[in-house]
């Protein structure tokens, strides 16, 4: 048997703008890591951010044959470094949330009798019944929403079962569009995905399950009986179990690899593949989340979760399952208007430079003289409204800020707004609470600073800024004990810890109490707007 350091797990996620991969050997220690980035790496699929906005500007698809070629791609570029597949004990890894993939009638025999002389992306040409898989980003199935909660009792009674109200983004939703409006497409396909149970079936050979926890962001699963509730089935398309089958515990061993990658990668025989799960649900276990933290990813989306033990399901934010304890749940509120709307800002207000924008940031007294801003470029999902709101610090609406008031109205918009709808959840910030940040702007000490500013709280990282790759590769490595008890705080002890990046500055609480409590309106506000 290989001695732990040389035994290895890997941990892949297939997030909106790139799909990335960790190796961990049996003591926890990172050895590599490889990334593909969708629009520069891949340029003929011509997406921006990863992704297609549609004319109507509500529809966003992603091509599904991107995803396949990125895997292609990532497994040859560590092939090409001189990666030793032949120690990886088991793979697992996460998705961006609720996208979907629809196998066309006939994929599982491709899958299954797949030529390790070829790639992937050639062998699936013809495996997808949609070309465009519809991805969190899309807002386009607002009628459909209302079907499935009318049908179920209303947004309340659909929140009881599946954890949420209906979310235009949520998969479910989207299955229901994709059935009325390219009927022809839904009947072809055999079986729909999640983008995490698509990436696990490439690698299984096979049909993945859906795994719980990211099953939980379809308004399809009762979260409580994890099965798929029979109104919500119903609701939404024919036939819909059978293209579903039933979901499996996140801890699940699916199978082992299929000999596609043993014959062209070298992968061992015995390689297990663990199932693969939502991005965030895999962050919460990359970031080894404890009761009383609150977990702030800062990726694509901005997403605030928590784990919780007694879920209460309203009408915001989204309950899910626990991905690495089935007892527990985790609590989630996601912000569409997070990296690219701060890109967008840098763009214009900071030459395109990320040290012009954190320069501008701290030129700013904490608080920003009381001026605030809201920015949501594309319609928010926590509050669902729209358009760039700039207040003076009288509460007047106002034209336009300077640069670095822009700037810094932006973040601590952003930061207000998450603090804000935690407390609406329940959550408290009490002294002990440690705020654990990740995804691509947690790189950011400026950002962080502001963002333990208005939570007031110490923010704490961890090494790898892809905690959802990193929690693929832990959970690889629970999977294979988890069935025997082992609880996964137990299997991943020995992972170095989180590391303090901040502390809140002094005085900034007295200037944020009054401020939360300010924007709190102004947003309350921006709604009656839009909505009226
Ligand atoms: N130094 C930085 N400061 C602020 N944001 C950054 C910085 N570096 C990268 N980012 C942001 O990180 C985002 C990507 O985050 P990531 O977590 O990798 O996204 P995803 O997992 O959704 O593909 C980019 O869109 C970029 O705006
Ligand atoms: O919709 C959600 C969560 O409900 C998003 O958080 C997606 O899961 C995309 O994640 P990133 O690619 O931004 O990490």
């Amino acid at each position: 048997m290989a001695a732990p350091a040389d035994c290895c797990y890997l941990g892949f996620d297939f997030s909106t703008q790139q799909l990335k991969v960790v190796a961990i050997d049996g003591n926890l220690q990172v050895t590599n890591q490889s990334n593909v980035q969708f629009d520069s790496d891949l340029p003929e699929f011509r997406t921006q951010g990863g992704v297609h906005i549609h004319e109507d500007r509500l529809t966003v698809t992603s091509p599904v044959h991107m995803w396949v070629k990125a895997l292609d791609l990532i497994l040859e570029k560590m092939k090409n470094a001189g990666f030793d597949f032949s120690n990886v004990k088991a793979l697992s890894g996460s998705g961006q949330q609720h996208g979907s993939v629809y196998w066309r009638k006939g994929a599982r025999q491709a899958l299954q009798h797949l030529d390790p002389g070829r790639d992937l992306h050639s062998m699936l040409q013809g495996s997808f019944a949609v070309q465009d898989s519809p991805v969190w980003m899309d807002s386009s199935t607002t009628e459909q929403c209302q079907c499935l909660e009318s049908a179920v009792g209303g947004a309340q009674q659909l929140a009881d079962i599946t954890g949420s109200r209906a979310y235009e983004r949520f998969t479910g939703n989207q299955i229901a569009k994709i059935h009325q409006f390219q009927t022809d497409k839904y009947n072809e396909t055999e079986r729909i995905s999640l983008v995490s149970s698509f990436a696990a079936s490439l690698f299984l050979g096979d049909y993945a399950a859906i795994d719980y926890s990211d099953g939980s962001g379809m308004n399809l699963m009762d979260i409580f009986t994890k099965k798929w509730s029979q109104p919500c089935l119903n609701a939404t398309a024919p036939q819909l179990a059978e293209k579903l089958k039933e979901p499996k515990p996140s801890t699940a061993v699916l199978g082992s690899v299929s000999p596609y990658f043993i014959e062209r990668f070298g992968f061992p025989e015995d390689c297990k593949v663990v199932a693969f799960t939502g991005d965030n649900p895999g962050s919460l276990a990359g970031m080894r989340l404890q009761e009383g933290d609150i977990a702030v990813s800062l990726g694509t989306s901005d997403t605030v979760f928590l784990w919780i033990k007694e879920p209460r399901p309203t009408v915001e934010g989204h309950i899910f399952c626990n991905p690495v304890d089935c007892h527990s749940y985790m609590a989630l509120i996601c912000y569409k208007n997070g990296s690219l709307t701060r890109e967008r800002i840098r763009n214009e207000c900071a030459e395109g430079s990320w040290e012009g924008f954190s320069r501008a940031l701290r030129s700013v007294p904490i608080g920003n003289n009381g001026n605030i801003g809201i920015y949501f470029d594309a319609m928010e999902i926590t509050p669902p409204a729209v358009g760039v709101h700039r207040f003076d610090k009288h509460g007047r609406r106002v034209a336009t800020f300077t640069r670095e008031v822009e700037i810094r109205a932006l973040v601590e918009g952003q930061f207000l707004a998450k603090r804000v709808h935690a407390q609406k959840l329940g959550y408290k910030i009490i002294p002990g609470t440690r705020v654990l940040a990740t995804g691509g702007a947690s790189s950011n000490k400026d950002i962080l600073q502001v963002l333990s500013d208005v939570f007031n709280a110490p923010v704490y990282t961890i090494d790898v800024a892809n905690s959802a790759c990193l929690g693929g590769a832990y959970r690889a490595m629970h999977g294979l004990v988890a069935e025997s008890g082992v609880s996964f705080a137990e299997a991943v002890r020995k992972a170095p810890g989180a590391q303090l990046a901040v502390t809140p500055t002094t005085g900034a609480e007295e200037i944020y109490g009054p401020l939360l409590k300010r924007y709190a309106e102004l947003e309350e506000k921006v709604l009656k707007d839009t909505t009226g």
